[in-house]
């Protein structure tokens, strides 16, 4: 069967499961210029740095022994400032919950197309959206292996009501979630000597907006010559990722892509880039992308941000901006950044470059 780029495909899913649809190749419009086939950096073999990305043990930041305390807190922003992805244990979010939202999450993948269709995506800003490849626009011009639901999750939570218990499940998933994101927000303003409010604060965190991402890459026939996400930097200020048992991010790093294997249990936390900004780029998000395997994979995102009417810069503080280290970024409302970044191409960190100040204009 000759499927034409112009088909209607509601998600990678679906065309995976097409009778006609031979089992051994991708369609040609699925094969990516940079995917790992193609990337010269791609080496699986360099797996002893992917041994070395840092573990936060949660529990010790609220340690009531000081020196336990600072040493947490130091290291946690080691972890931000060299490597930008670290792994969370202790976090004290049960892994039953954590396996239920997985499960959860792939039976809402495995619903009928038409229902799932409901809920496909119209607009940037529709709180719950069903897709499939990046944001699939004319701009773009290679499809991605991949299929998503997307959620707005806060300040007002969004969730489709079917499968049975998801709505449920996200609901108490989320909220444990945002606990543990607050605690390592203000841990972060601590190490970088801040009033450890000061984010929660200036960025208006109480109505901070939050999405919900799940990442469906079904079972792919020829996983090296696709991508399932291209390499790109998170917009907000720390994602937390679980996934299935099957890996495929990647992130890079001294010019590297470097396979990521969180270990169980744990929650794979990165920096974004509304963090770089307000820390006028000590703590730099970091470029990440997806691989695909023989084998589904299911990833589940929770991105934290400022509300959305807020106006974010470097932060307010002579530890961050002085006479040396002028402002690098230009004050741009949130809101706007995220229409920027969700109305282009996923390319790298261009959404950044874009109000970084002296960066040439697009
Ligand atoms: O699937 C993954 O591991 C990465 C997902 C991701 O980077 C994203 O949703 O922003
Ligand atoms: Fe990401």
């Amino acid at each position: 069967m000759a499927w034409e780029s112009n088909n209607i495909i509601t998600s990678v899913k679906q065309l995976t499961e097409m009778p006609n649809v031979m089992k051994a190749v991708v369609p040609c419009y699925y094969a990516h210029p940079n995917s790992p086939i193609h990337s010269p950096a791609f080496d699986t073999s360099s797996t002893d740095d992917a041994d070395s990305i840092p573990i936060v043990d949660f529990s010790l930041l609220s340690s009531e022994d000081p020196d336990q305390h600072s040493k947490a807190i130091q290291e946690l922003g080691r972890a931000c400032e060299d490597w930008g992805f670290f792994m969370v244990v202790n976090h004290g979010i049960a892994e039953s919950l954590m396996k239920e939202m997985i499960e959860v999450a792939n039976e809402f993948f495995e619903m009928a197309e038409e229902e799932k269709s409901r809920y496909i995506g119209q607009q940037v800003f529709d709180p719950i959206k069903y897709g499939t490849s990046f944001n699939y626009t004319s701009k773009e011009n290679s499809y991605y292996w991949r299929d998503y639901l997307k959620l707005s999750v806060h300040p007002h939570f969004h969730s489709p009501h079917q499968p049975k218990h998801f709505r449920e499940v996200l609901r108490e998933y989320c909220e444990k979630c945002r606990k543990v994101t607050r605690r390592l927000l203000s841990g972060i303003s601590e190490s970088l000597g801040l009033e450890h409010e000061l984010m929660k604060k200036s960025m208006d965190l109480d109505s901070g907006f939050e999405v919900f991402v799940a990442n469906y890459y079904p079972a792919c026939p020829q996983p090296e010559l696709v991508m399932g996400l291209p390499p790109h930097s998170d917009f907000g200020l720390l994602t937390l990722l679980i996934q299935n048992e099957v890996g495929g991010l990647q992130l890079q790093r001294n010019g590297k892509w470097i396979n990521i294997n969180p270990i169980p249990n744990s929650i794979l936390v990165n920096t974004g880039d509304h963090l770089e900004i307000f820390t006028n780029g000590k703590y730099k998000s970091v470029l990440h992308r997806a691989v695909v395997k023989k084998v589904a994979r299911i990833s589940i995102g929770i991105a934290n941000s400022p509300a959305m009417n807020v106006t974010v810069r470097p932060a307010a503080s002579p530890l961050i901006q002085n006479e040396r280290f002028p402002p690098l970024y230009f004050p741009t409302k949130y809101s706007e950044y995220v229409e920027m970044q969700q109305t282009h191409p996923l390319d790298g960190k261009s959404c950044l470059d874009r109000i970084k100040i002296n960066s040439p204009p697009h």
